[in-house]
């Protein structure tokens, strides 16, 4: 099947819309269930189990025995069986992607993408199995002394809503192949490619090694509470890693946070205003209206190019129109829901009664088939200054705020004036100039002269508020395990 001929939407929904644990599916004790929304219709898709604390309960038992027959299962045959997921989401693409972008807004063609990157991510870290290596202390002939590095436990992954099969299928894979079992709570708002990844994964894995618990901040809290739960991880906002760190605390519980951002994009004076252009554009994430953690929301660029970037930015951004997220032509799809396009929709209001002028968009779109749907143009705000909202606040939408400088050391304050520090990009024909500003940024992860794109294997995270951790590199898989330390006296018996 091939994009202009995309599976339908109903065909490709899970069958199920239970809790998936101990490789069975199960009603919420609760009987409580929520239906979950296409928002690019406004309709609604399906009705979907909340778990609550004795669903999590009973799914921590069996993600527990799970770890205890998955944990001495052979490296290269854990190995063996994560490639053979990779295999089924690739082989399932199209319908993972045509679930993603009825459910979460985000549109077809992209969310084809993420279902490949998800595998990618599987592969990866299933060639990593072997790499869990322990270290030996010289200690003389008599003794031998040496780290191992074993599994956890249980890990439970908290999910974002703006890549929901993506981050699913992707973040299972590094605690599993390091041998734990995985509890994964999707997203509230798309829950519904979680739950067919189960359908999909089930009878792979042993029994309890891999679940999946749709529900919300009960679920979420009882999760990172829980004292059989060995390490929890959240990609989301700022508020709800605070509220997953404190719920861990009480049984001191590592986690792995990966959290918002507000993040600049720097536009020196030597460099080209097309590309800057070009770059800020792609930089957005417009595709699926910002919703990006990554996303350079903050565009900072040097007087002498500002105007000539900024006359070049509405018709960069034209090739971005919101459409019917499921249609594989569309190039951005509609926000993740009502309340949150309320929320980006005060923003953009927020950012006109402040002063800001706008460049692009600045409206909601409800043309034709789009009536019904949570779409906004992009939109691209300048004269920003440093105390409007829209110049502090993460929007998690479709809105760009631009900046004018002149001083360097003044723009960098700026930049670095923010309590979170996720990405940064810059933009200079200087190598010199672009590095010394990539060592100057509070940041965790910086493009020089590129922008947006992740690559597998480069450790990617954030410092101040947007984290703790880092995912997608060697070092994620390690954090998934501990090293025990074990000596041995040989001349002791
Ligand atoms: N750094 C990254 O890699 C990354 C990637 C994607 C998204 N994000 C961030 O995610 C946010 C947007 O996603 P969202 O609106 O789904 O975020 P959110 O914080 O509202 O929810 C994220 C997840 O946390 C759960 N949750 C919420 N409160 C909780 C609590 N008190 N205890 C336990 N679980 C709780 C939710 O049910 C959901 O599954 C943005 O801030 C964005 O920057 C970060």
């Amino acid at each position: 099947m091939d994009r202009t001929d995309p599976v339908d939407v109903d065909a490709a929904l899970p069958a199920h819309r239970d809790i998936y644990f101990g490789g069975g599916w199960h009603a919420p004790v609760s009987g409580t269930y929520e239906t979950t929304m296409n928002p690019g219709t406004g309709g609604t898709l399906a009705s979907v189990a909340v778990a609550g604390q004795a669903d999590v309960d009973a799914a921590v038992a069996t993600a527990r025995k799970g770890f205890l027959e998955w944990r001495d299962v052979a490296p290269l045959e854990r190995s063996r069986i994560l490639k053979e997921i990779a295999a089924r989401l690739r082989a399932h693409g199209d319908e993972l992607a045509m679930i993603d972008a009825a459910n979460c807004g985000n549109p077809y063609t992209e969310m084809r993408g993420d279902a490949t990157i998800a595998a990618a991510q599987m592969e990866f870290f299933a060639g990593l199995v072997t790499e869990m290596k322990g270290d030996t202390i010289p200690m003389g002939p008599e003794r031998v002394n040496m780290t191992a590095r074993e599994p956890m436990g249980v890990v439970a992954r908290i999910l974002a809503f703006n890549h929901p099969f993506m981050f699913c299928g992707g973040k299972m894979a590094a605690p599993l192949a390091a041998g734990n079992s995985v509890i994964i709570k999707p997203p509230v708002q798309a829950p519904l490619s979680a739950l067919r990844l189960a359908e999909l994964v089930d009878g792979l894995l042993p029994d309890g090694v891999f679940n999946v618990l749709p529900g919300g901040t009960e679920a979420g809290a009882a999760l990172a509470e829980h004292k059989d739960v060995a390490k929890v991880t959240l990609i989301g906002s700022v508020a709800a890693g605070k509220a997953v760190m404190r719920s861990a605390s009480d049984t001191l519980k590592p986690v792995l946070l990966e959290l918002g951002g507000k993040n600049a994009l720097i536009g020196y004076p030597d460099s080209d205003p097309a590309r800057v252009a070009d770059a800020i554009v792609a930089g957005m994430n417009f595709g699926w209206c910002g919703q990006s953690c990554g996303s350079t929301s903050r565009a900072f660029l040097h007087e002498d190019i500002h105007d000539a970037v900024v006359e070049r930015l509405a018709e960069s951004v034209s090739r971005y129109r919101p459409g019917v997220p499921t249609d594989p032509a569309t190039t951005m799809g509609a926000l993740v829901s009502r309340e949150h396009f309320s929320k980006v929709m005060g923003y953009i209001e927020s950012g006109k009664s402040e002063g800001a002028r706008i460049v692009a968009g600045g409206h909601a779109v409800t043309d034709g088939p789009l009536a019904d749907g949570c779409f906004i143009a992009p939109t691209i705000f300048a004269d920003v200054t440093p105390d409007m909202t829209i110049a502090r606040e993460e929007i998690f939408g479709p809105v760009l705020a631009v900046r004018r400088w002149s001083d360097e050391a003044a723009m960098l304050e700026e930049v670095n004036g923010l309590d979170v520090g996720l990405t940064c990009a810059i933009w200079s024909r200087d190598l010199a100039t672009a590095h010394r500003a990539a060592n100057r940024v509070e940041v965790g992860f910086v493009w020089i002269n590129e922008v947006g794109r992740h690559f597998l294997g480069a450790p990617f995270g954030g410092v101040k508020q947007s984290g703790i951790g880092r995912e997608e590199g060697i070092g994620e898989l390690l954090s998934f395990t501990h090293e025990k330390n074990i000596h041995i006296n040989l001349a002791g018996q």
